[in-house]
């Protein structure tokens, strides 16, 4: 049994968590620049954790220019072995409603300007998302927001835009109705991706804020409306995180999914013929194998 180390990501409204032992933020460099901010790191109920801001304290990065590489590196490289991530989301289905929370499984990828790999030239791998969550992960989530008494579905498909602009009611509804969407965001894309290629267990937590465009009885979305529910969404998830140490446990067994695995016959590219410099900025996301 190897050391759990819980790793979470705040999304908008969820800049801090509270209650770690020996709280310290700390910064962390990494070969693919610095992360959204430094790490709040400690230990909850005997486990470690680390908690990284995706916008920055402040709200400093656009979903655009989050620098996920950097991020998911910098917890790898602190020993995070589970990831959760904690987002603000619209929601297209009348019954997960503004205040709900849904255990994302699955991801529509509708970003385009954003790194998406920490392979390429020099280094190619290709890993599977066919699951890109982790339903170990996943189902501490449920447990945990059921504590809570948060209003919590189990599984839902995420559709990540580029934004930053909202969706076009065209948009809203055929992601809705033909894409069977269920809830949108513009960040877990390519996080989860990169969590994956780093061998690292990731959960998606949304928060409902809104229901986009496409409800009748509800205008446009508009950001002002997020804001306030996210005050109450923000304090339900830092109950929800709270109660994630008891159930993981400080020992962790190896992902019966295979997510720590991810990269075992991933790497295509030849011993002989990989790139020395991007080998080096691997050391941390493949360090296991390379
Ligand atoms: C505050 S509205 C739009 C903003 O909120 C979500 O951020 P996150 O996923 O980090 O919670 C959404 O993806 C947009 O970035
Ligand atoms: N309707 C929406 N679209 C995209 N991102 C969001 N984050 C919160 N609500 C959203």
């Amino acid at each position: 049994m190897a050391d759990a180390m819980i790793g979470v990501i705040g999304g908008s409204g969820l800049y801090e968590i509270d209650g770690l032992e020996g709280a310290e933020w700390q910064k962390v460099e990494t070969p693919w620049g610095a992360p959204s901010d430094a790490i709040l790191t400690g230990t909850l109920d005997g486990v470690k954790m680390a908690f990284l801001p995706r916008h920055g304290r402040g709200h400093v990065h656009s979903p655009t220019t989050v620098p996920y590489r950097a991020n998911i590196d910098a917890l790898k490289r602190l020993g995070v072995t589970d990831v959760i991530s904690v987002s603000a989301c619209g929601s297209f289905r009348e019954e997960m409603a503004p205040g709900d929370f849904v255990i994302v499984d699955q991801f529509i990828d509708r970003t385009f300007a954003r790194e998406k790999s920490f392979f390429g030239t020099g280094c190619v791998a290709h890993v599977s998302v066919a699951h890109p969550t982790c339903p170990r992960l996943g189902a501490a989530c449920l447990e945990a927001a059921k504590d809570t008494g948060i209003n919590v579905h189990n599984g839902g498909t995420y559709l990540a835009m580029e934004g930053p602009q909202f969706s076009t009611l065209a948009e809203s509804k055929m992601y809705r109705d033909s894409w069977g969407a269920d809830v949108i965001g513009m960040t877990n894309m390519p996080e989860a991706k990169l969590a994956r290629e780093a061998e690292l267990c990731y959960a998606s937590v949304a928060m409902i804020t809104d229901y986009d465009s496409w409800h009748p009885d509800h205008g446009e979305v508009d950001v002002t409306q997020i804001i306030a529910t996210l005050m109450g969404n923000a304090a339900h998830a830092r109950d929800m995180v709270a109660k994630l140490p008891a159930l993981l446990g400080a020992e962790r067994a190896p992902c019966p999914h295979g997510c720590d695995r991810a990269l075992e016959y991933a790497i295509l590219t030849a011993p002989e013929a990989r790139d020395k410099t991007v080998m080096a900025k691997l050391d941390a996301v493949a360090g296991r194998l390379l």
